[in-house]
């Protein structure tokens, strides 16, 4: 196991629960979709609406390439910090630990952020790592555009294509991301409550897939502001309504503000899939979407406009605020 050095670790600097939202967690129900149901796409689209966030059940994809990534991902987080760090290319892809970004924000956490299209070759070292990531994204990859297709029909948006293109062009700005949370041993240390593993953010792209092991951690803003945990399940997906979606649907889904808070018992492992369009493309509601009069509530931005300024803020900013149109422009 590797132990996160947590003798030297100052606790404040941690972004402890620096949370804009109300701290308190609620038990509302997660909405679940399964894959095989027929009325899927409009659940989805319900979802999207009122969470900006669903599990995915009955999804096909098999459970052995999840574990075997797991596996594999575990294998690779053993590894010494000097082999670990030969996976540390430039900035912001490849392994990092306890920094998670380059605007300061800090995790109980150690992680490897790679391009997903293509995914990278790093080492000979990493050989049966990379084969079992390369088998799980594109398995996901697929499961990410059936979603935006549910969502495009259930939108009742015509080409249903409209999104998934996207994230197919060879040029998509895709990521795919392992975390891996060490058990925090310290809870009494920040007064009974949970280190944070992964502050408070929405995710920029279009749309994430998560996936992680029975450790619980992740929890997710409701619209109220109350804060939710999402039992684990090792065997579902996580989707998360990403900023780009937002906008691609003019507000009328909201990307969710989610985090993690590192367990004291249990490590977690998760695996993210950021499936993004290519840094040309523009970012706009779809005409589709817009009712007779409806204007956009954005300013017009390209997805490399809107990457390059989200990667300088901060976990917890509010990174589209700077792209909403003022309501008298
Ligand atoms: C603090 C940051 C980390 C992040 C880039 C950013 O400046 C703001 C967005 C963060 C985020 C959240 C979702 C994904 O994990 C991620 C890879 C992404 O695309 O945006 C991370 C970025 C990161 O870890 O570099
Ligand atoms: O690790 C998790 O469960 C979520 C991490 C996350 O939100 C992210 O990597 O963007
Ligand atoms: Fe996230």
């Amino acid at each position: 196991m590797v132990v996160l050095s947590h003798p030297t670790l100052d606790f404040n600097q941690y972004s402890l629960l620096r949370s804009t939202c109300k701290p308190t967690a609620s038990f509302a129900e997660i909405p679940e979709i399964d894959l095989s149901d027929p009325n899927a796409k409009s659940n989805i689209v319900k979802a999207c609406e009122e969470f900006g966030f669903f599990k995915l059940v009955n999804h096909r994809v098999p459970i052995e390439l999840m574990t075997k990534l797991e596996d594999e991902s575990l294998c690779f987080f053993k590894l010494s910090e000097s082999e670990k760090d030969k996976a540390r290319p430039p900035h912001p892809l490849g392994y990092g630990c306890k920094n998670i970004g380059s605007s300061g924000d800090k995790g109980w956490i150690e992680y490897l952020l790679l391009n997903a299209n293509p995914l990278p070759i790093f080492s000979q070292n990493s050989h049966t790592f990379l084969c079992a990531a390369e088998e799980y994204v594109t398995a996901v990859k697929k499961l990410s555009s059936q979603v935006v297709e549910l969502i495009a029909e259930g939108l009742k948006m015509e080409p249903r294509n409209a999104i998934s293109k996207l994230l197919n062009d060879e040029k998509a700005d895709c990521c795919f991301r392992v975390n891996h949370y060490p058990p925090c041993p310290e809870p009494q240390a920040l007064g009974g409550r949970n280190m944070i593993g992964f502050g408070e953010h929405t995710d920029p792209q279009i749309i994430s897939v998560l996936r992680s092991n029975n450790s619980t951690g992740l929890q997710i803003c409701l619209r109220d502001g109350a804060w939710v945990s999402v039992p684990p399940d090792a065997g579902a997906f996580f989707v998360n309504v990403g900023d780009a979606l937002q906008v691609m649907t003019n507000g009328r889904f909201k990307s969710v503000k989610h985090k993690v808070l590192a367990d004291p018992n249990r490590e977690r492992v998760s695996m993210i899939y950021f499936g993004g369009p290519p840094l040309s493309e523009k970012i706009a509601p779809l005409p589709q979407l817009l009712e007779e009069g409806e204007e956009s509530l954005y300013k017009e931005f390209t997805w490399w406009e809107y990457k390059t300024a989200a990667y300088k803020t901060k976990l917890a900013d509010h990174r589209l605020g700077a792209f909403e149109k003022s309501p008298n422009s």
